[in-house]
Parts: structure tokens; C-alpha cells; sequence
């Protein structure tokens, strides 16, 4: 965890982890969360933004894009995102990006029994 002058950066090197609604809860909105590390698909940003993110980092895809293709793979990489983060809230039924919430995702101990 980075804490800068205006805002809170949540760093992991292996992907969203639930830990970081502990950190949304203790700054209670004061100052912003950004979520950093492990970010690879739409589906990781959603669940960033729904324990609570303002926004998240993304670090290695861009300069997998761009060794790949340069300038057009950096912008293709965040189109990718964007379009599966699109694909991820309309199957959730989040026409905004506001409409994303903590109801959106669960960790693995609130999985009912059932689907075990
Ligand atoms: C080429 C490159 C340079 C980076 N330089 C720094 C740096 O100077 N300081 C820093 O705190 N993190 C640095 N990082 C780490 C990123 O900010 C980010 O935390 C890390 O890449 C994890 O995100 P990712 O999984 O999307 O790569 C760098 C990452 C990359 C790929």
C-alpha cells in the first residue's frame, strides 16, 4: 500500500484481493483508492471498482502492448479492457460504471454452500 499526498494506491503483484474493501472502509471516501497490480481483464477492473476502487492501474499489459505492437498495441490493450469491462457490467446489469457495488462480487467465504 502507497499512501500518496491525495489519495491511497492498494499494490498486489497477484490480482484483486478482497483485503482492499478493509482499506475502502477505513478511509471512509476522504481520500481516493486505486487499485495496482495484477490487473489483465475487464473482469479484474470490475471487481476493483466493486470493493470499492475509485480507479486502477494497470502496468505490464501496456508494455506487453506495446513491445507487441507499439502505440496501436498500447491503445488495443485498453480497448480490450474497456470492452471486456462493458461486456462484464452489462451481464450484471450495470448500465454505469455508479451502478457498480460491493453486491457485485464475493469472496470465496461468502459463496453459499451450494456451489461448492
Ligand atoms: C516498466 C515498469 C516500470 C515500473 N516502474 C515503477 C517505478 O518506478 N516505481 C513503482 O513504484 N512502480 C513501478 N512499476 C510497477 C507498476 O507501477 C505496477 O505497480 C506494477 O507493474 C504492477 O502492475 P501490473 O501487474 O499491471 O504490472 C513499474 C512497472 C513496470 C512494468
Amino acid at each position: 500500500m502507497q499512501m500518496l499526498r491525495r489519495g491511497i494506491t492498494v499494490k498486489t503483484s497477484y490480482g484483486v484481493k478482497p483485503e482492499m474493501s478493509c482499506v475502502v472502509g477505513a478511509v471512509k471516501g476522504k481520500v481516493p483508492v486505486l487499485f495496482d497490480g495484477g490487473i489483465r481483464r475487464g473482469t479484474d477492473v470490475f471487481k476493483a471498482l466493486a470493493l470499492g476502487a475509485q480507479a486502477v492501474l494497470i502496468g505490464r499489459p501496456a508494455v506487453y502492448g506495446l513491445a507487441a505492437k507499439g502505440e496501436y498495441g498500447v491503445k488495443r490493450v485498453i480497448e480490450m479492457l474497456r470492452d471486456e469491462l462493458e461486456l462484464t457490467m452489462a451481464l450484471s446489469g450495470c448500465p454505469t460504471l455508479n451502478h457498480i457495488s460491493r453486491k457485485h462480487v464475493r469472496t470465496k467465504h461468502e459463496r453459499p454452500r451450494a456451489m461448492l
